[in-house]
């Protein structure tokens, strides 16, 4: 993960886009080997952001400029998509079926007027880059999804573009090889010289390649920055649901906040009256019963059970307001205290882990 914050950006981009009611609203800019992962919920804009910059759906108003030059400026100039120097990966990696594999990724070179043989050497040189020279003569059909995106990167990445542009590129994997096919996009990304924008709906994608996430919801940008920070500091619900965190708003006074919908928090310190606080379900431990000698401990109460849910090895139980909280335990913490819905418990939330910030 880098920092390009002081680089010259390859792409800057006021992006407005009317579609019926649907309005995006997006200002982006994308520094050369910086990788930008937009979020967000469905129909939020992402996909539509990633088709302005390709050419796909025109601007209504704003601009694109990549390298300093116009690609779109609505009434005064718009670049074709085939004459803008854009790799693309679709979920469905797109490739053309009745083609080998090779000439799948050679197609871009062939469709700039780059001859046959050197086109060719090309493609080879990235089949060889993404251990695919021993499929070069396969048609997709008789690929896996991992290998189907691994030439699908190729592709992308042979017109050696400016700007890479992938959407979902890892949606339709299975677990396992998700796995194996993101740390390999995360290695050819980071030798990628250009810019590169990506949709996905997984925080964990977004976390191990972005080096900078931007979060759309309902087409306007509601939190950009590190991924660490934006993981400890939502500013929305949908972004503390994504990163599995428990976030209320409140107002603040000498260490205690009065959270909007109900109870109180103590924090060591807040910077401002109003704040929002968040913290994860790890730092809140449940207790049949508060311990006899603690009559009154700070940021403990009695909550009920309202649900649960496995959540890789532990169980992300939901314990009723206010505030609605999520906790996690053990199975063996579960079936030991029967925490079926209705069961009363009391909880307690560590303060150390607690984070209070202004949005
Ligand atoms: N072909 C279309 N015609 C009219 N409106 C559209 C069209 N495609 C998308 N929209 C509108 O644009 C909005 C944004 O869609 P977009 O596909 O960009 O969202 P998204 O964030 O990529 O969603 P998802 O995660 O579901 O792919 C949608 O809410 C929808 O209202």
């Amino acid at each position: 993960m880098t920092d390009h914050s002081g680089e010259a950006p390859v792409v800057e981009a006021r992006i407005r886009v009317d579609r019926g009611d649907f309005r995006l609203d997006v200002d982006l800019s994308v520094a050369a080997g910086e990788i930008v992962a937009l979020l967000g919920p469905n129909g939020a804009g992402k996909t539509t952001t990633l088709r302005a910059i390709a050419g796909l759906t025109a601007l209504t108003t704003g601009v694109i400029r990549v390298d300093g030059r116009d690609w779109d400026r609505p009434s005064d100039r718009f670049v074709a998509p085939a004459d803008r120097s854009i790799g693309m990966v679709f979920q469905d990696y797109l490739l053309f079926p009745h083609m080998t594999i090779r000439d799948n990724v050679a197609f871009g070179l062939r469709a700039r007027g780059v001859t046959a043989k050197q086109s060719g050497k090309t493609a080879d040189h990235w089949l060889d880059v993404v251990g695919l020279s021993t499929h070069a003569a396969s048609k997709p059909g008789g690929l896996s999804g991992g290998q189907a995106q691994r030439a699908a990167l190729a592709r992308a990445l042979a017109i050696e573009p400016r700007l890479l542009l992938l959407d979902e590129p890892l949606a339709a994997l299975d677990a396992g090889t998700r796995m194996v096919i993101r740390g390999e996009l995360s290695r050819h990304l980071d030798r990628f010289s250009g810019a590169t924008v990506m949709v996905t709906h997984d925080p964990l994608d977004a976390m191990i390649l972005a080096d900078r996430l931007v979060v759309i919801e309902a087409g306007r940008i509601v939190q950009s920055g590190a991924p660490a920070r934006i993981a400890r500091e939502p500013h929305t619900d949908y972004i503390a649901d994504l990163m599995g965190l428990n976030r209320y708003t409140g107002s603040h006074m000498d260490g205690r906040v009065e959270l909007d919908g109900g109870g109180v928090l103590h924090v060591d310190a807040a910077p401002a009256d109003r704040v929002t606080v968040a913290f994860p379900p790890s730092a809140t431990r449940l207790r049949p019963a508060p311990h006899p000698d603690d009559a009154n401990p700070p940021n403990a109460w009695h909550a009920t059970v309202a649900g649960a849910e496995q959540h890789a090895h532990t169980v992300r139980v939901t314990l009723d307001g206010p505030p609605r909280l999520l906790v996690d335990v053990t199975a063996a913490q579960f079936a030991e205290w029967d925490l079926r819905p209705g069961a009363r418990v009391f909880c307690e939330v560590a303060a150390d882990e607690i984070r209070c910030y202004t949005t």
